[in-house]
């Protein structure tokens, strides 16, 4: 046994993230953490990794007991943690960012060349390749997320805890790295590995265990388990597969008419995009991240001026209007980057639940406190958000809570017109299922929807026509009823569509 928690238990005030947790690691084995959001995954990685100081419990390595009042400590005891934001200086190369913290020096400064040499041995060593010379901000995040375990291995860790590697990653990606964690593993490396996606638990983790409400629910062997009793371990019930009405697409809500955006070094561009959104329908997008996807869902909603084309909603063009009267006009946005465009972080739940739209709870200027107050309530209820109180701050929120808070607020506006970018990005099993079910009774009460989703199951089980872009370009249209996600993964690679 390499690692031992045992009986570890953090309070924060009130809310108690970890109760009595015991948890091991065997050398070169890959165990999986899983649990509803808010149940305490992160919190614990970072009790192990020195970021926080547990209330009680003990962490042992090879059978010496730590003490880690910083990440520091823990690297010192060879453990290395890649979390779920990118922790890279986008501007440094990929070799610089590898080496950070361990450069190695000449007789006069920072020795580059050298880093490069480390960088491309590590990479060969485990087969992981990177271009050292390239800038992280030109690189695909996939090869990004190769650079943060490098960067680890660099370190010099034996333990390597993963927090939610693949949610941003293409499928390819998401293949390439869990055979390089398989890889790893083989060689001695050992994985504490937090994912939503248990499908790829299942391919790669040896023990699995389930987290609860700050409890261990179970420790189980892989082989002894299977996705839908996971999935019953988590949430403490059964999940229902959900009934899709058939379409009864109305009038034309959202019409994008030869959208150009001349790309830059940040922006990629977008050429010449037609595309329509009906009342009652969901279009879905699919597209390697990095395609034009984000740039669309900007032009769209205001936050980004086309070089040509318009946007009409409602039949009306919103050419050169504001965000805030878009938004009035009858637009919600899910944004794709919570953090960066969907809460302020040191505002709270309450607060981030009106953000937006606080005009609509006022009388003479005075926000009208208890209906507020009833409505977020309300949605934490309805979506189950893990919150202290909705006077908690957002940033203390697990990464899938804050989610919910956002998909709630958007929904609840009963806009004509909702962009969902990324809906369900990091939220467990059963919040999935809920927000899919919220997206489908919005499009039942005709509503229109314009999905942009990296999960092709997502995108699959929701749309009812599914759009493909590729280098800025819409480069095909396939009925959702008929595609497949083969057809759809060409068609994202710059193929033809096939059948
Ligand atoms: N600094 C903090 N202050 C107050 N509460 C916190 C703090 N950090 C975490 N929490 C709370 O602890 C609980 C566990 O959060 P944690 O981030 O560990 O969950 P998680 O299992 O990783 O969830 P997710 O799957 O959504 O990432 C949540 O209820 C969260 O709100």
């Amino acid at each position: 046994m390499l690692l031992q928690l045992d009986k570890i238990t953090k309070s924060y005030g009130a809310v108690t993230a970890n109760r009595e947790v015991d948890f091991s690691l065997r050398a070169g084995e890959i165990h999986a953490l899983v649990g509803e959001n808010g149940a305490g995954k992160t919190t614990l990685m970072r009790i192990l990794y020195g970021m926080e100081t547990p209330t009680s419990g003990s962490i042992t390595v090879q059978g010496e007991e730590k003490f880690f009042s910083s990440p520091t400590d823990a690297i010192r005891s060879k453990i290395g943690m890649v979390h779920q934001h990118f922790m890279l200086f986008p501007s440094f190369t990929v070799a610089e960012n590898i080496v950070i913290g361990r450069e190695p020096s000449k007789a006069v400064g920072f020795d580059r060349k050298e880093a490069a040499a480390q960088t491309e041995a590590l990479a060969r060593q485990y087969g992981m390749p990177v271009d050292p010379w390239q800038k992280v901000e030109n690189c695909s995040l996939g090869m990004q997320q190769r650079v943060e375990i490098l960067k680890v291995l660099h370190q010099g860790a034996e333990i390597i805890i993963l927090d939610e590697p693949t949610a941003v990653l293409t499928p390819l990606e998401v293949k390439e790295l869990l055979v390089a964690i398989k890889a790893l593993s083989a060689k001695g490396k050992s994985f504490i590995l937090i994912s939503h996606k248990l499908q790829e638990i299942m391919e790669v983790a040896d023990r699995i265990t389930v987290l609860r409400d700050g409890r261990v629910t179970g420790t189980v062997n892989a082989e002894d388990t299977n996705v839908e009793e996971l999935s019953r371990l988590m949430v403490g019930r059964d999940l229902v597969d959900m009934i899709r009405e058939t379409p009864k697409p109305g009038k034309t809500v959202l019409e994008v008419k030869g959208l150009t955006i001349r790309g830059n070094q940040l922006n990629p561009a977008l050429n010449d995009v037609n595309l329509h959104v009906r009342e009652g329908e969901i279009v879905g997008i699919a597209g390697i991240s990095g395609n034009g996807q984000s740039e669309l869902l900007q032009a769209v909603s205001g936050l980004l001026k086309p070089d040509e084309g318009d946007v009409l909603l409602l039949g009306e063009s919103m050419k050169g209007q504001s965000v805030r009267t878009i938004r009035e006009r009858g637009m919600a946005h899910i944004p794709e980057d919570r953090y960066q465009w969907g809460v302020a972080k040191g505002a709270s739940v309450l607060e981030n639940g009106l953000m937006g739209h606080y005009r609509k709870y006022q009388r003479n200027g005075i926000l009208r406190g208890s209906a507020i107050r009833k409505l977020v309530s309300g949605w934490v209820q309805l979506f189950g958000i893990k919150t202290g109180s909705i006077y908690t701050k957002a940033q203390n929120l697990s990464g899938g809570n804050l989610q919910k808070l956002i998909v709630a607020r958007e929904l609840a506006q009963k806009t004509p017109f909702l962009i969902a970018a990324e809906p369900t990005r990091g939220v467990d099993v059963g919040a999935m299922e809920i927000i899919h079910g919220e997206l489908l009774k919005k499009r039942a009460e005709q509503g229109a929807i314009l999905l942009v989703s990296s999960e092709l199951t997502e995108i699959l089980k929701l749309s009812d026509r599914i759009l493909v872009m590729n280098e800025g370009r819409i480069v095909g249209e396939l009925p959702a009823e008929s595609a497949t996600e083969q057809q759809i993964s060409l068609l994202m690679a710059g193929g033809k569509a096939v059948g």
